[in-house]
């Protein structure tokens, strides 16, 4: 089932102002996401997430990894401002970003995609790209025919970059998954964020699925700081430079995907709990 309030709040046209678009062109801290003692207790007792300290460098390819119920999920949450911590700090390229609600912090630059694509069903995939692009572009404002032209050009863009381009007319409705999944992508872009957020994005996906998101996330802008959230150690060692990996919402290690593979903690503690990423970890060893 399509669910839209994650995207409906970024695109209420004319509800963005002008330094939303500035503050993405503003000087990059090096590190770009910072969490400090961060810590997440839902009601019932759960420590999703337990008094992380972590730093996502600028410009480069992250991955969270970790077993079923680690806490990767709520951290992206924590990071998009979805949910709010129980103690700790968020900073994003320096700005304390805590108190900042997901609306903001999406204007801010922070985009991110969920493990069920969020588009709207009844509409183009072309127009899906657009309302995305709308409150993060320049186009805002009057409605004019040069500004009508400049978002026809973010769309054809972010349909090539995500590889729809062929799809544009298509209702999103219609799509299979993967190629729902490759709108959502198209969408987090077409909001040009500095810090794209990919939960799962490989889930479901096809062998070709897989290799057409490989390549769009090949084709990312160098200087958007990617977070992802995946189970599948192939697809982490092809896309991140550097890997996360969390157990029972603390930090287990940190790495190049070569050390991660290599780390006996890790692989224990996959082969204790999951068993999902071992198979794909011996590949890499
Ligand atoms: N809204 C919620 N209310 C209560 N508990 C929750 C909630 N969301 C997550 N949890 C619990 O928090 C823990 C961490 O969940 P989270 O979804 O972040 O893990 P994950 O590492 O993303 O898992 P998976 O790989 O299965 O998606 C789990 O025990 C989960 O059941």
């Amino acid at each position: 089932m399509t669910d839209v309030s994650s995207v409906s709040a970024n695109v209420s046209p004319g509800s963005a102002d002008a330094s939303s678009v500035s503050a993405n062109m503003s000087s990059v801290s090096a590190n770009m996401i910072e969490v400090s003692g961060l810590t997440k207790a839902f009601s019932g007792g759960t420590l999703a997430v337990g008094g992380l300290d972590l730093t996502f460098e600028a410009g480069r390819r992250h991955a969270v990894i970790g077993p079923n119920g680690a806490g990767k999920t709520t951290l992206l949450n924590l990071i998009a401002g979805e949910l709010r911590p129980t103690a700790g700090r968020i900073r994003y390229n320096g700005r304390d970003v805590t108190r900042t609600s997901r609306v903001k912090r999406s204007r801010l630059g922070i985009a991110r995609t969920f493990q069920q694509p969020t588009v709207w069903s009844t509409l183009s995939v072309a127009d899906n790209i657009a309302l995305a692009a709308w409150p993060h572009s320049k186009v805002r404002g009057k409605w004019r025919r040069g500004r009508y032209r400049t978002l026809s050009e973010y769309c054809e863009r972010y349909l090539e970059t995500a590889g729809i381009t062929a799809l544009a007319d298509r209702p999103a409705g219609a799509l299979a998954h993967g190629e729902r999944r490759m709108l959502d992508i198209g969408m987090a872009l077409a909001a040009e964020p500095r810090v794209l957020l990919l939960d799962e994005p490989a889930a479901g996906l096809t062998d070709q699925g897989v290799e057409r998101l490989l390549t769009a996330m090949r084709a990312l802008p160098q200087e958007v700081t990617v977070i992802v959230v995946e189970h599948d150690f192939a697809f982490v060692s092809a896309v991140a430079d550097t890997v996360t990996v969390l157990q029972d919402g603390k930090l287990l290690a940190t790495g190049t995907p070569t050390e991660i593979a290599a780390d006996a903690a890790v692989r224990t503690a996959y082969l204790g709990e999951s068993g999902v990423v071992p198979d794909a970890v011996e590949e890499v060893v």
